[in-house]
C-alpha cells in the first residue's frame, strides 16, 4: 500500500522537524550537564591558571604601598604556595588548604575594611588579567567573602 504523494512529503517534513527538535533538546541537555558537572576550579582554568593569578597578585601587592607594608616580614614563596592551595581548595579543586586559620594568619596586623577591599580588587584584577570569565571570578570572590569575619577577628 502506498501513501498519496502529498502525504509522503508532509510526513517526511514532520519527521525532519521531530529529529531536529530531539537533536536540539539533546544538545541542550549535554550543554547543561557539562556546565553543572564543571567545578569552579576547572572554570578558573585549573592549577596552572591559579598559580599565575597568585603570581600576578604578588606584583600588584608589590606595587601598592598601602598593602605591601604588611608583607615586609613575609616569606613570599610560602605565602604564594599557601594562597594557591587555599584558592584550589575553596574552588573544589584537588588540594587541601593546610595553613593556619584566617584569624590566626592575619592577627594583629591592623587591617581595615579598606585593606580588605583593596586586596579583593587586586585579586579580581589578577584574575581578569588571566582572562577568567566574570561568572567564575564572582563565584570565587563570593566564596572568599565569608572569610572576612575571620580575617578581621583579631585585628
Ligand atoms: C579573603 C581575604 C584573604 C584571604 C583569603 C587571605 C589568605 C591568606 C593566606 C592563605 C595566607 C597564608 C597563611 C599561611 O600559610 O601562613 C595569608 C597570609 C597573609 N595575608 Fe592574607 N588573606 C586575605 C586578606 C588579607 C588582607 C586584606 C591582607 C592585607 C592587606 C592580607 C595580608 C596577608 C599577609 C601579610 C600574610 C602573611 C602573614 C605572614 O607573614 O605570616 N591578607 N593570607
Amino acid at each position: 500500500m502506498s501513501f498519496p504523494h502529498k502525504y509522503n512529503r508532509t510526513h517526511r517534513g514532520l519527521i525532519a522537524v521531530i529529529f531536529a527538535t530531539i537533536a536540539i533538546t539533546l544538545a541542550g541537555c549535554t550543554h547543561q550537564s557539562a556546565t553543572q558537572s564543571t567545578t569552579l576550579y576547572e572554570r578558573l582554568g585549573g592549577q596552572g591558571t591559579i598559580d599565575t593569578v597568585v603570581e600576578n597578585l604578588l606584583y600588584r601587592i608589590a606595587d601598592d604601598l598601602e598593602v605591601v607594608v604588611f608583607f615586609a616580614n613575609t616569606n613570599i614563596d610560602l605565602f604564594a604556595e599557601s594562597l594557591a592551595s587555599q584558592l584550589c581548595d575553596v574552588s573544589d579543586g584537588p588540594c587541601r588548604y593546610e595553613g593556619p586559620p584566617m584569624g590566626r594568619a592575619h592577627q594583629h596586623m591592623g587591617l581595615t575594611d579598606a585593606h580588605f577591599n583593596r586586596l579583593v580588587e587586586h585579586l579580581d584584577a589578577a584574575m581578569q588579567a588571566q582572562g577568567i570569565a566574570l561568572g567564575a571570578r564572582n563565584e570565587l570572590l563570593g566564596r572568599l567573602a565569608p572569610m572576612y569575619a575571620d580575617v578581621m577577628r583579631l585585628q
